[in-house]
This record gives structure tokens, C-alpha cells and sequence, in this order.
């Protein structure tokens, strides 16, 4: 036994344990939304890990593509053979956790079917072709993805080039590829397991283009399961992360199908061709709008993940001699080591109370929905697709920045790093390119400030601080009184003046060349509005979840939710001295505060990350273990390489060893 273990646990981790001055059970419930999803998160836990269908072969990192797509697809199916265990109506909660903890972070060939076929089916079909599709898809006697992006086109819909014309003699569409741009490229699942589709493609009739719509296309045959006539489909091959899954590729050829095909929901075609729009245009849209807001849960976790590693690795590593004789340090004690890996912990938190602020809006939007309503639709467009935006590239930098602090071991796959980073760093391009969805809500916050130019203006909630009149100066004297009030305050400035900076040179351009200049000439200004805008967003929603937390958690969260709002402060200074609005000796206050953040965290950071309760099959990391017991669980993870299956491999033979036979015959 290694001299850092004792009763199992490295030593250093167990004291770490011992420092926390919080509960972690009330904590964990805390943040998880309480006690009884708690519950209910162990109780699918155990079930998981009691079940033997659900368990890799080898850790997965070891596996070959097509042995990931297999033992995914296999997992799957037994997970969702058994999704009484779950509450099917939580996706948010429960089927996250569910699918996380089973599937890991490969993705899976039902991974479409279940983000975005089905929420299609739900949201964009009539009654008649909802009580055609949802059963079949619900019992997965059909398998679905939803093919929007093509070769050519993933941004820009109003230019996808599959075209569905309606033909009223047969009353059917007419689904064509015209050219190879056309090609449908990237949906999930598309490449070998779907038989089915959600298609998006212009819609043609009376001659006339009535722009991208949704359809419901049969892809393969339902029992030998090869492509149908006119239907060319394939994998795309390997990619950065989610090599579990079969992204696709899809081309049509003349391929006919029913006009009840066409989901008719919101927009409509009769059997004479005559067209009925919808009551929004972007209703179509809906299902978009339904995964950018789960995402935020999704790469909050994964920041979550990420930072859990780095801090646990940080507590049971020690390097370094400080005091020459006192024996090396745990690495968690340097102050770089935490001002590295902290922030990420303070970000991961940030995020998920967010999505909970996502997720409770996205509800009440579908509540409106049904009632016709569709007047929350910009605001849970604009906030959706920003929050995307600033929390993927956030999680991305972050989960680099864990991976740096592990050092070497940070950059072999036993540490989770490579996965995490891989799984993550996607969603900065689906569902819309973080950028081009930064200048979505630009549109949003241009409307805000012309409103509030205009002296008209009636804002939403969320962009109300756009209308204040602020400060000219901070308020901020020292650190420790610096109030969540004055925190929110100085952010609000920030965002403001950048709105309006934005807003003035897009104006200002307006006036000398044609708007679509202007908005691309003022467009890195306004992609900086949109993620001020954000992240003030962010700091709120955090401060005030902390606010209302039991006060023994709330002496705890407090530092963390103050470092996630004094490290954005004090990492773009330049935007806060601007116009003197801040002194420099207030920044100086704000890194300070950065820093007494730290020391307070510091005791408690393994707790902390305990908290958000992965388990080690959820974490699926050998330098986060738990136990703390890395080096012995490197050493055996290392025994899964298929090089380290014999102790001279065939290479050696072929080429090495008659090279080395060769030099020394010669020396
Ligand atoms: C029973 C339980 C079982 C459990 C099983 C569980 C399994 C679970 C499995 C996994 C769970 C894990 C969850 C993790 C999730 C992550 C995994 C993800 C996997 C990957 C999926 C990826 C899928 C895709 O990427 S699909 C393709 C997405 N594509 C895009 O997003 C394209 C982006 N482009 C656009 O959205 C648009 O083109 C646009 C918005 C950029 C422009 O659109 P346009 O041309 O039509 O716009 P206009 O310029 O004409 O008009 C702009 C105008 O419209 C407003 N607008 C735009 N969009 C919307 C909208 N959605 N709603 C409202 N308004 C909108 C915009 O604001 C403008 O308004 P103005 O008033 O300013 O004019
Ligand atoms: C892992 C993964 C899974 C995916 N799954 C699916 C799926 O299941 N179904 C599906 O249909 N699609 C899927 N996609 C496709 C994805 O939705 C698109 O890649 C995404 O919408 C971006 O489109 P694009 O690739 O065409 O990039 P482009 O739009 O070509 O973007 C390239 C660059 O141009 C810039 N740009 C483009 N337009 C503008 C603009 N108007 N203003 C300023 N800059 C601009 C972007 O910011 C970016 O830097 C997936 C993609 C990935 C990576």
C-alpha cells in the first residue's frame, strides 16, 4: 500500500474532507435544487451501477471508432429499455443525469432522437401527425435526427439549398439535393442508425419559396434497414469529440413523400398548394431554441467535472519544496495553482444557476405557446442563444485551464481531459456559431438602446439596465464593503456604456454606407455588448441565488460567487477605467478581493467540488478519483493499452529491432 493511503483514502484528501465547515450533503442538496432530487440522483445512481449492461468493457479511450458506436449503441438501448427508472417528463434533471452517467461523454446513435427529433415532433406537428410519429418515436420503433446543416450551409437557413416542391397532383413534396453543397452534414446519428429525419428544406409552392421548413422523412428501409430509393446517406467520419456517435452525411434524389410529411403546426400547406404562414416566422425554430437552453446544464456539468478533477488532483499532488526539509507541498497551495483552477469552480456554479433561469423561462414560454402566445420569444431567443455563446467558450477555456493545472498527467486521456474538452468545446459551434449568436442578441440589445434613445422605452427585465441612469464614478471604497448592490452596479455600467458604444457606431456607419456594412463594420463592438450584456446576466442570477441560500452555505458560496464576479472585473480593468469610471486603486481593491477569494475557498475546495456529487462513473477520471489514489490507478489504467498486450510488440520485430541488429553489426 502506498504510504499516501490510509483506510483507503489518500491521506492528503481525507484532511482536506475533515477542513470543510459546511455540510456537503446539505450543500450538494442545495445546489441540485433539494433534498429530494438528491435523493433521487442516488437512487439512479445505484441503479446504474448496479446493473452490469451498462458497463464499458475497457475504459472507452481504449476502444476503436467502431467500438465506441457499438458499445454506445448498446448501452443505449438498455438505458432506454429501462426509462421507467427515471422520471421521463425531467429530461432536464433526471434524463440528463441518466444518459451522463451511463453514456459518459462518446454521445450515442439515439443522441439526436431524444435532443432534438422527438422535441421537433412535440413542438412543431398537428394533432393528427403527432398522434402518427410520437408514440412510434417515443417506443423507438423509429430512430430520428434532425438534418438541418448542409455542406454549404449551417448559419445562414434562408440559403439551405434542399429543396421540398410541392406537387398537387400526387399531393406530395419532391425532396432534392440540387448540388453538392446540398448535402445534409453533421446530423447526429444520421450516418448508420437513424431511419428517420427531421428535414429542414425550402419549401416550394405555387412556384413560389416560402423558406426553410421542417419535414419528417423516412430514410431507410424499417426492416432491412438500407438507405430508400433516392436517399444517399454515410458517416462523416472521426471528429474531436463524440467519436460514439454517427454524424452523417444525406442526399436526396428526386425522393417523394406525403404532404403530411410537411410538419404543420405553425405553417401550413392545403392539398391545392395554397400556403398558411405561421404566426411568428422563426416558430419553425423552436426546437433550437429548446437545446440551447439545456446545453447550459450540460457544459455547466462539464466545467463542474473539470474543475472537481483539477482541484482533487491539486490536494493529493505535491511538488515543490518551499521550505527546504518540510518535505514538498500539495500543489493546491500555490496561489497561481488556485487562481487557475478556482475561477473555473466559480464559472461551473455560475452557469448552472443560470440554467435553472433558462430552463424555468423555457417552460413558461411552451406554457405561452399553447395559448398562442408568442410574445417571450425574443427575449428567450436573445438569452438563449447569448448564454450558449459566453458559457461554452467560458467552459472550453476553463476545462484547458484545468488540464494545464494537472501538468503532465492533465494530458493523457486516463484524466478525463481530452474527453471533457472534446465533448464541450463542440457546443461553441452547434446550434449556432457562438458568434453569429452573439450578434443575434446584438439585435436585441440595439433594439433596447434605440427605445431608450427614442426616451420610449418599456424594457424587458433583463435589459432594463440599458435605460438607468448610472453612476459617473464607482462607489466601490474597500473590498470588504463592497456590496452585491455596487458589484451589480459597476457591471451595469460596463454593459451599458458598451451597448451604446456599439449602438453609436453602428449609427454612425448607418449613415455613411449600406446597413449591412455598417452592422459588419460596428460588429465586433456589438459581439462585446452581447457578452457584457451576458455576463452581468450571469453575475446577477448568481449573487442572487446565493442570497437567498441558508445561511451556513451562503458563508461559503458568497467568496465564490464574489471571485466569479471580481475575476470578470479585474480581468478586463481597462473596460471599468475607462472615462475614470473606476481609479486604479479600486482595481488594485478588486484584485485583492481576488485573492482573499482564494484563501477563503482554499480550506474548503475539496468539499466544494464534492458538493456537486459526481460520482467517480459519472467523473470517469483516474486523477479525480474520489479516493484521491491516483498513481496507483494510473499504473492500472495504463494496463488497458493494447501496446502493453504483450511484452514485445509485432512493430519492434518488423522495424526497430533489425535497425538496432543492423547499427550494432556495424559498430
Ligand atoms: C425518457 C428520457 C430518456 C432520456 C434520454 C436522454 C438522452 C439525452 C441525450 C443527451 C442529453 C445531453 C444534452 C446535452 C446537449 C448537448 C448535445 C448536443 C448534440 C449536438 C446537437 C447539435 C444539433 C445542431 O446543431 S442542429 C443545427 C443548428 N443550427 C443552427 O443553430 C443554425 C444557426 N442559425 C440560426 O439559428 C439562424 O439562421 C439565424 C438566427 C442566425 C438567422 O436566421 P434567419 O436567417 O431566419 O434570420 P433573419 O436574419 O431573417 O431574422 C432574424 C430575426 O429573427 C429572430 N430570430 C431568429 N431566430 C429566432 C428564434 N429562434 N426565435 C425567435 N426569434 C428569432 C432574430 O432575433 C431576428 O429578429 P429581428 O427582430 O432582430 O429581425
Ligand atoms: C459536434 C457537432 C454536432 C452537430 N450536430 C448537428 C445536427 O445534429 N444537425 C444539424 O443539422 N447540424 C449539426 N451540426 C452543425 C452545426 O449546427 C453547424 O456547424 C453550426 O450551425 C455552424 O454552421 P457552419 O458549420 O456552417 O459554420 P459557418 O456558418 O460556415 O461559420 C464559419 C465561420 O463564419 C462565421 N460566420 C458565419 N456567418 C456569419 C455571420 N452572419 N456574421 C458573422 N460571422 C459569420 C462564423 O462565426 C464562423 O466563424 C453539428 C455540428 C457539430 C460541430
Amino acid at each position: 500500500m502506498s504510504r499516501w493511503i490510509q483506510n483507503g483514502d489518500n491521506v492528503d484528501i481525507t484532511k482536506e474532507r475533515k477542513n470543510a465547515t459546511f455540510n456537503t450533503e446539505r450543500m450538494s442538496a442545495w445546489i441540485h435544487g433539494g433534498d429530494e432530487v438528491l435523493k433521487r440522483r442516488r437512487e439512479i445512481l445505484d441503479y446504474v451501477k448496479s446493473n452490469p449492461d451498462f458497463k464499458d468493457p475497457i475504459p472507452v479511450e481504449f476502444l476503436s471508432r467502431e467500438e465506441r458506436v457499438s458499445n454506445g449503441t448498446r448501452k443505449i438501448v438498455k438505458m432506454t429499455d429501462n426509462t421507467d427508472q427515471i422520471d421521463g417528463a425531467d429530461f432536464f434533471g433526471e434524463g440528463m443525469y441518466f444518459q451522463s452517467l451511463v453514456m459518459g461523454r462518446d454521445l450515442h446513435p439515439l443522441s439526436l432522437h431524444y435532443i432534438m427529433f422527438l422535441p421537433t415532433l412535440q413542438g412543431q406537428t398537428d394533432d393528427e401527425q403527432l398522434d402518427e410519429w410520437l408514440p412510434k418515436a417515443i417506443a423507438r420503433s423509429i430512430v430520428g435526427t434532425y438534418a438541418q446543416t448542409e455542406l454549404g450551409h449551417g448559419t445562414n437557413l434562408s440559403k439551405l439549398e434542399t429543396t421540398a416542391t410541392y406537387d398537387p397532383s400526387t399531393q406530395e413534396f419532391v425532396l432534392h439535393s440540387p448540388t453538392i453543397t446540398a448535402a445534409k452534414w453533421w446530423p447526429g446519428g444520421l450516418g448508420k442508425s437513424s431511419n428517420h429525419a427531421i428535414v429542414v428544406a425550402q419549401l416550394y409552392t405555387k412556384g413560389q419559396c416560402k423558406g426553410p421548413h421542417p419535414f419528417i422523412v423516412q430514410l431507410r428501409d424499417l426492416e432491412t434497414h438500407k438507405p430508400m430509393k433516392g436517399v444517399r446517406l454515410g458517416d462523416i467520419g472521426p471528429k474531436l469529440g463524440i467519436n460514439g456517435s454517427d454524424n452523417g452525411f444525406l442526399l436526396f434524389d428526386k425522393y417523394r413523400i406525403p404532404r403530411k410529411a410537411m410538419l404543420m403546426r405553425y405553417s401550413k400547406v392545403q392539398p391545392d398548394g395554397t400556403y398558411i404562414a405561421p404566426a411568428h416566422s422563426k416558430l419553425g425554430y423552436g426546437t433550437m431554441v429548446f437545446v440551447r437552453s439545456i446545453m447550459i446544464k450540460d457544459q455547466a456539468t462539464q466545467l463542474g467535472a473539470a474543475a472537481t478533477i483539477a482541484t482533487r488532483y491539486s490536494a493529493v499532488r505535491r511538488q515543490g519544496e518551499p521550505v527546504v526539509g518540510n518535505g514538498e507541498i500539495q500543489i493546491l497551495d500555490y496561489q497561481t495553482q488556485q487562481y487557475r483552477v478556482f475561477p473555473q469552480l466559480a464559472r461551473a456554479f455560475a452557469f448552472l444557476f443560470a440554467a435553472y433561469e433558462i430552463r424555468d423561462l423555457y417552460l413558461r414560454l411552451t406554457e405561452e405557446l399553447t395559448h398562442g402566445n408568442t410574445e417571450l420569444l425574443p427575449e428567450i431567443h436573445a438569452l438563449s442563444s447569448g448564454l450558449k455563446s459566453v458559457v461554452s467558450w467560458d467552459t472550453a477555456q476553463g476545462i484547458e485551464q484545468c488540464r494545464l493545472s494537472c501538468g503532465g498527467h492533465g494530458y493523457s486521456q486516463a484524466s478525463a481531459f481530452p474527453e471533457i474538452y472534446g465533448y464541450a468545446v463542440g457546443g461553441c459551434t452547434y446550434e449556432g456559431e457562438n458568434l453569429v449568436m452573439l450578434l443575434q442578441v446584438a439585435r436585441y440589445l440595439v433594439k433596447a438602446a434605440e427605445e431608450t434613445r427614442k426616451g420610449t422605452s418599456n424594457l424587458a427585465e433583463i435589459c432594463g439596465y440599458i435605460s438607468k441612469t448610472g453612476r459617473r464614478t464607482s462607489s466601490l471604497t474597500s473590498i470588504a464593503n463592497y456590496t452585491t448592490d455596487q458589484i451589480i452596479e459597476d457591471l451595469e455600467h460596463v454593459a451599458r456604456k458598451q451597448v451604446f458604444h456599439a449602438y453609436d457606431k453602428l449609427k454612425k456607419a448607418q449613415q455613411h454606407v449600406k446597413p449591412e456594412d455598417a452592422w459588419n463594420q460596428s460588429s465586433v463592438e456589438l459581439a462585446k455588448a452581447s457578452r457584457w450584456h451576458v455576463r452581468l446576466y450571469l453575475v446577477k442570477t448568481f449573487l442572487k441565488k446565493v442570497d437567498k441560500a441558508p445561511e451556513d452555505l451562503k458563508k461559503v458560496m458568497i467568496h465564490v460567487a464574489r471571485l466569479y464576479a471580481f475575476d470578470i472585473i479585474s480581468s478586463s480593468s481597462g473596460n471599468f477605467l475607462e472615462e475614470g469610471y473606476m481609479r486604479p486603486d479600486q482595481i488594485t481593491e478588486i484584485k485583492e478581493g481576488v485573492y482573499e477569494c482564494l484563501a477563503k475557498i482554499r480550506p474548503v475546495a475539496v468539499s466544494l467540488v464534492d458538493s456537486w456529487d459526481y460520482d467517480d462513473l459519472e467523473l470517469k477520471s483516474v486523477l479525480g478519483k474520489r479516493d484521491g489514489n491516483v498513481y496507483e490507478a494510473l499504473l492500472q489504467w495504463a494496463q488497458n493499452s493494447q501496446l502493453n498486450k504483450s511484452d514485445v510488440i509485432p512493430t519492434f520485430e518488423k522495424y526497430l529491432g533489425p535497425m538496432m541488429k543492423d547499427a550494432r553489426s556495424k559498430l
